[in-house]
């Protein structure tokens, strides 16, 4: 048995600063991971599509060139070279984190699957392969798996998610996707570019957590690609031959080569056994303001807490952890979808706006009006900014087209540290930016129809 300061459960996100915190300290920190460090976003979540997209987007602009006026005789694309330069860049960024942790002098790494057991003497142990840790603060950096929605026959074929979607290496003739949102779109644009044949099953609609004429752009996007997008709930699989079918409720199908299904994150509270925490309706871990458990002595960081589903916010989690004055209360919701143009959201979509009793003023321009946009012939989306018309609050933005990610990151800087819009409206643009149109937009601001 080994007595530690701390233990932290899962190198993901938030766990490795936390660990290192407080190994500088002076104290002695046990880190546990189950799988590889650096947790989903490294290894099979924003960190290797992002590379991925790169490729895509490479040979999306390539086959455009003509458009601008340069020649580049027939794109191929190498899928082998494709994924060679996305694992050979996660591989040493994971490289990077390891020899960081078995590097820090008063950090253990210890690998396998940790079960924990609360003690009411808050002496709580966590057991990883028969290797017994003991310790007063266990901090539990889980994070979340991709879900197996119930669909009859889905287990009989062999359905990906994305983990393994990431070590293809063989380009799917014909992909079809279960699921409209940001994973079933990132990677169902990104494969088309590649030159498989897509099918998204999305749904209600894709994209559904936003304003539906955002969803509309965003199919409409995908649909000039050459995506193919059916509405409808996937209600059945089945295999035949070397094919996959899916059937929808409506009795419609889709047949294709290779399947992922990427309906959504189910918690990873479940892996630690029952040591006794209090969990959400959705099964993650509950949490105060400050990430303590149910049981004193236990935090909950990242996806598991419930309190995020991103990368910034887990690892924002571990900032707050750290800083005793701060909480998570009142964290705004801000996040991209990196499809080519990304959709950057910040605050209240036009829905939640309208839901929320304020007076709401609007202020939206079509990436057509944009000049940069047309200057670089990138005119596909819009720009929507959302305020209060007494408090003169930036309610939120969404802003779907070049730029977008960078665009919602400024928009959401002026919301957290409560900057009005006149502010803004008035600050000097620079020209000729897309972001030139976020004072400017606001000089057209209008009441909600
Ligand atoms: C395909 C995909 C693309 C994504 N793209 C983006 C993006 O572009 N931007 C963004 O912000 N977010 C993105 N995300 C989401 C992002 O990856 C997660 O929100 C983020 O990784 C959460 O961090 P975390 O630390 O909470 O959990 P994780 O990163 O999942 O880390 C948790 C770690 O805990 C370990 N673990 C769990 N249980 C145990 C146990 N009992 N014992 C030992 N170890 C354990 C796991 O093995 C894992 O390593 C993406 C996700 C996916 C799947
Ligand atoms: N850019 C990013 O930040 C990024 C990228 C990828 C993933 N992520 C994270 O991963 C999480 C999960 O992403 P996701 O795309 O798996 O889930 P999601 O919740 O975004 O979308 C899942 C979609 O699948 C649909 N669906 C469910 N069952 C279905 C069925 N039987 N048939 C057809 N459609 C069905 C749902 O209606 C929903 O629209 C995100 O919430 C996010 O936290 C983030």
């Amino acid at each position: 048995m080994t007595d530690y300061d701390a233990i932290v459960v899962g190198a993901g996100q938030a766990g490795p600063g936390v660990a290192g915190d407080i190994a500088g300290r002076g104290e002695r920190v046990a880190v546990v991971e189950m799988e590889q460090v650096g947790g989903t976003c490294l290894n099979h979540g924003c960190r290797p599509t992002k590379a991925l997209r790169a490729s895509g987007v490479a040979a999306h602009r390539a086959r455009r060139a003509a458009e601008y006026g340069i020649g580049t005789g027939e794109v191929t694309v190498d899928f082998t070279a494709v994924m060679e330069r996305m694992h050979r860049m996660i591989d040493a960024m994971r490289q990077g984190l390891v020899d960081w942790l078995e590097g820090e002098q008063n950090i253990d790494l210890y690998r396998g699957t940790a079960r924990l057991q609360t003690a009411a003497d808050g002496l709580h142990t966590v057991t990883v392969d028969g290797q017994v840790l003991t310790s007063r603060r266990v901090f539990l950096d889980l994070g979340a798996r991709a879900t197996r929605p119930p669909i009859p026959g889905l287990e009989s074929v062999a359905a990906m998610t994305e983990v393994e979607l990431l070590q293809l290496t063989e380009l799917p003739r014909h992909l079809v996707v279960i699921g409209g949102g940001y994973i079933g779109l990132e990677f169902g644009q990104m494969f088309h570019r590649f030159g498989s044949e897509v099918t998204i099953v999305a749904g209600e609609r894709v994209a559904a957590r936003e304003d539906p004429e955002v969803s509309t752009l965003i199919e409409q996007l995908l649909t000039d690609e050459g995506v193919r997008v059916v509405a409808g709930q996937a209600d059945q699989v089945a295999a035949q031959g070397d094919q996959i079918v899916v059937t929808l409720r409506d009795g419609s199908a889709v047949t294709g080569s290779h399947l992922l299904v990427s309906t959504g994150r189910r918690s990873n509270a479940d892996l630690i056994g029952d040591a006794g925490l209090a969990l959400d309706d959705h099964g993650f871990i509950a949490i105060d303001s400050r990430f303590q458990t149910s049981v004193p002595g236990v935090w909950a960081l990242g996806d598991v807490n419930g309190h995020g589903a991103f990368t910034h916010t887990a690892y924002q989690d571990s900032q707050i952890l750290l800083d005793e004055s701060r909480t998570v209360d009142g964290r705004i919701t801000a996040y991209a979808m990196f499809t080519d143009p990304p959709l950057g959201r910040v605050g209240m979509t036009e829905t939640q706006a309208r839901r929320s009793g304020r007076r709401v003023l609007k202020a939206e321009v079509p990436m057509s009006r944009v000049s940069r946009a047309v200057l670089d012939s990138e005119t596909t989306g819009l720009m929507r900014i959302l305020v209060d018309a007494d408090t003169e609050e930036i309610l939120g933005a969404t802003f779907f087209g070049l730029h977008g990610d960078d665009l919602a990151q400024l928009v959401g800087l002026a919301i957290q540290t409560g900057v009005r819009y006149p502010a803004v409206r008035d600050a000097l643009p620079i020209h000729p930016t897309v972001a030139e149109f976020i004072p400017s937009m606001l000089r057209s601001l209008h009441p909600l129809a």
